[in-house]
């Protein structure tokens, strides 16, 4: 196994792109979150909100009809498409041309929305992050894997990871086994945890920021937005992984001063990105 590349600001300078002063909305960058369901829609509020936070020009989320109001009302720059059915997604029918979709949180396990999502893997040919509950769906479907469009990233945490590849005796098993699926399905793995890995084939990233204050519900929610994000805005999807990662910890290691570890939340992810970006100017 090969010794881990750190994810430094001094790596991450190597891969951020300043925003270009003639930019416009229009081309920088449609990202659409697709997922929700009832009681789970915070999950598409913290997601949308990271994405349109992270520099995207567009953000539209895709949901189920309960959370139209919801989001509407939580965040008013994000655009919302729904569902015909009520309380979870059924059918992923959009004439919009996103850059790049982030789908899975929230979204539940339903029979339908089972469906849904496959005929989406059928059809998607834009880059994708999935999260959350469309890798159990990859878990309990695992033939669907296959239709995985190239450097799709997947994002994980043990939990999930474990149904994606079966439990590990090991560490070293744990890598030999996401390095194995990696490069079975072309896919880049953020394994989520205390440090997060990131495996793109044989290359395994390590990130250097982050701590124990985003040990709470929605974070990971948070980090989709902001790949989704970086993705829609053209960056390589490794490149948009490891940026992502590096931005989402640094915001709780820049937080916690303020916050401890105890009152920082995911919604303090979004608030501090910010500051996050800005140390990437300086
Ligand atoms: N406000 C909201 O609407 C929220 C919605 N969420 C959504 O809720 C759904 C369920 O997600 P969950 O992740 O809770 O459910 P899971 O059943 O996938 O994960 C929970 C299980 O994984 C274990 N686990 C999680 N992180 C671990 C770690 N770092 N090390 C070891 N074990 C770990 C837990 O102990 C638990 O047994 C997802 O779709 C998610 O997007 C959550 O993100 C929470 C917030
Ligand atoms: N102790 C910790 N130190 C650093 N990062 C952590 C720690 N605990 C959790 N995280 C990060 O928080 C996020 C949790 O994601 P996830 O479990 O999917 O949350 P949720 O599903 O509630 O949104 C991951 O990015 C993970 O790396
Ligand atoms: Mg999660």
């Amino acid at each position: 196994m090969q010794l881990p590349i750190k994810i430094t600001k001094q790596e991450i300078l190597k891969i951020y792109k300043p925003i270009p002063l003639n930019s416009h909305k229009g081309i920088q960058g449609h990202a659409l979150i697709i997922g929700g369901s009832y009681g789970k829609m915070g999950s598409v509020c913290l997601s949308s909100k990271a994405a349109i936070k992270s520099g995207c020009g567009l953000v539209t989320a895709f949901i189920p009809k309960c959370g139209y109001d919801i989001l509407q009302i939580s965040i008013p720059e994000v655009m919302v498409l729904t569902d015909v059915q009520e309380n979870f997604i059924t059918n992923i029918d959009y004439t919009i041309l996103p850059n790049a979709i982030g789908i899975g949180i929230g979204i539940g396990q339903e029979i339908e929305t089972q469906n849904a999502i496959q005929q989406l893997l059928f059809d998607n040919k834009t880059p994708m992050v999935i999260d959350a509950e469309a890798l159990n769906v990859l878990s309990l479907n695992p033939t669907w894997l296959s239709l995985l469009q190239p450097k799709t990233i997947i994002t994980p945490h043990p939990k999930e990871l474990e149904r994606l590849l079966g439990k590990w005796n090991s560490e070293e098993e744990k890598f030999a086994k996401t390095i194995e699926f990696s490069k079975k399905f072309d896919v880049i793995i953020v394994m989520k945890g205390a440090p997060t890995y990131i495996i793109d084939r044989e290359t395994i990233y390590q990130n250097t920021t982050g701590n124990p204050a985003l040990a709470t519900a929605g974070s990971g929610d948070v980090l989709t937005g902001i790949i989704t994000s970086l993705l829609a805005q053209n960056y390589e999807p490794i490149d948009a992984a490891t940026l992502g990662v590096y931005l989402h910890g640094l915001t709780a290691d820049i937080a916690l001063p303020e916050t401890g570890h105890q009152s920082f939340i995911a919604s303090d992810i979004i608030n501090y990105l910010g500051k996050a970006f800005v140390t990437l100017e300086n």
